[in-house]
């Protein structure tokens, strides 16, 4: 099939690559020339694992091309991914001109029908605002053409992209348009033959999907983090309870480990979104609301226990930071809560040493020239002189450390465990002073 992809972020750029994967004739549109020269180049402008290889296999097979052109791109297409941002506006809700501007763009341009794919996360409601914007441009060309529009939200982790867009645990359909529904069905077979995981609903459920989906993980990852903040106060492990819980299957292990609070482009701004799109319907979100305030909370709790340790006054102090994605296998920074421990640091005087294994060009480029922050080429240079070590994202390079050279290189032994990786019991064998999240049972 023909399909175009309008953004090439991380779902555009995903969505493009898998698709042309599967043998179908993708374009791939972005606005933004700087990433079109880049992925032209044979190179891809984001970090994520396995994307480069299928990349340019599929621009080598003549199946994936990157244009800038707007005319080539929707001319190409039966069906158009819209996959272009939707960041918070400044009252919290999703800011949808992205969205609107690439739905005008193929109004603008349509000649024959087309099925044009809501994959950006956007706020119920959303697929009339694109069918109305396509509407008004076809009636300003005088012109009539059939179109669908389709939801069909993402469910891809950054890290994971790939596996996740190749394996989907659900593909989620939402149509009003007979044939639009076929074509997506046609399109998916390949990523559903052994099992039917296609589920096709009504535009407003499959939007709303989204935010439900986004909004229970975040709200499990706060709820741990508040039960880990209890289990420091009462002396129960928070690790031990995460997997006593975890093993009853209505509630099951993912997404309970507590740690520095939970970042990245979506969690965020989705909870944000839904909460606000939820007080303008007069039906506030209570859980939610707290769900976000307790992650605010959470990504100052490293922070918390530093000055617990060393003090309000950081003067003279210095720290190694492990870890500044949101994430591991990422290079994104959005909202990561690493950018709060960085800055909470940096204002209360002390010195620090950060390193990455990937996202360090990406945190230079936002955190800019700060007095007081270097970045280390490696993780143990990172270590000398420091007065703490601090894990903020759970790289796998970070497992297993050298816990000796960790001893030797800090001017006293002491680790804060933001993702809670070490094991309590091991480091106070190996005298190392050891400050996990939610980590409290006396002796270990
Ligand atoms: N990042 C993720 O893991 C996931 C993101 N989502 C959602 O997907 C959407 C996109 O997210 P990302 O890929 O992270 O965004 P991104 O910010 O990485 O990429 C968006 C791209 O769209 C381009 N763009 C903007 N307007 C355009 C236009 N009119 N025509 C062509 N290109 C245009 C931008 O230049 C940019 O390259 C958001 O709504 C997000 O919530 C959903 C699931 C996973
Ligand atoms: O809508 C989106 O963009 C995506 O948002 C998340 O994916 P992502 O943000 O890439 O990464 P996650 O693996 O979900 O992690 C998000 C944050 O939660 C934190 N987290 C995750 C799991 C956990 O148990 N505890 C925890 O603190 C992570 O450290 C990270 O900061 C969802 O998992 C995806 O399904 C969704 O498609």
């Amino acid at each position: 099939m023909k399909v175009t992809a309008i953004g090439t972020g991380y779902v555009g750029l995903v969505t493009g690559a898998c698709l042309a994967e599967m043998g179908n004739h993708v374009v791939c549109l972005d606005v933004n020339p700087e990433k079109i020269r880049i992925l032209n180049e044979g190179e891809i402008p984001i970090h994520e694992p396995g994307l480069l290889e299928v990349v340019r296999r599929n621009v080598e097979a003549g199946r994936l091309q990157f244009t800038t052109n707007v005319d080539m791109a929707v001319q190409h297409g039966t069906i158009l991914f819209i996959g272009v941002g939707t960041p918070p506006d400044e009252d919290g809700s999703a800011d949808l001109q992205y969205v609107i501007a690439a739905a005008r763009s193929i109004g603008q341009r349509m000649t024959d029908y087309k099925v044009i794919v809501d994959k950006s996360t956007v706020p119920v409601g959303t697929a009339d605002k694109v069918k109305a914007a396509i509407d008004e441009e076809l009636a300003k060309r005088g012109v009539e053409v059939q179109f669908g529009v389709v939801s069909n939200p993402e469910f891809l982790k950054e890290g994971a992209a790939v596996e996740d867009f190749m394996k989907p645990d659900r593909i989620i359909v939402g149509s009003d348009d007979e044939q639009a529904t076929l074509l997506m069905r046609a399109l998916y077979s390949p990523f559903t033959r052994n099992h039917d995981r296609m589920q096709v609903m009504d535009l407003r459920s499959a939007e709303f999907t989204k935010y439900a989906a986004n909004a229970m993980l975040a709200t499990r990852i706060s709820f741990m983090n508040e039960l880990a903040l209890l289990a420091e106060k009462v002396g129960a492990d928070i690790e031990l309870v995460r997997r006593g819980i975890g093993s009853d299957p209505r509630i099951g292990y993912s997404f309970l480990y507590a740690g520095a609070g939970y970042g990245g482009s979506c969690f965020p701004k989705d909870v944000k979104a839904l909460v606000r799109a939820a007080q303008d319907e007069g039906i506030p979100l209570r859980v939610l609301t707290a769900v976000e305030e307790a992650n605010e909370r959470q990504k100052r709790v490293l922070v918390d226990k530093v000055v617990t340790r060393f003090g309000a006054d950081l003067t003279g102090r210095r720290f190694a930071l492990w870890g500044l994605a949101f994430k591991p296998n990422t290079d994104d920074m959005r909202e990561a809560p690493a950018l709060v421990i960085v800055e909470e640091l940096l204002s209360r005087g002390a010195t620090l040493s950060a390193y990455d294994p990937v996202a360090m060009t990406e945190a230079k480029r936002i955190l800019g020239e700060r007095p007081g922050l270097s970045f280390a080429d490696k993780a143990d240079a990172a270590l000398e002189g420091a007065d703490a070590l601090l894990l903020v994202t759970e790289w796998k390079e970070f497992k297993s450390p050298d816990f000796d050279g960790i001893k030797a290189a800090l001017k006293q032994p002491v680790v804060f465990d933001g993702r809670n990786q070490y094991e309590p019991s091991l480091m106070k064998a190996l005298g190392i002073e050891h400050h996990g999240i939610g980590r409290g049972t006396p002796g270990r």
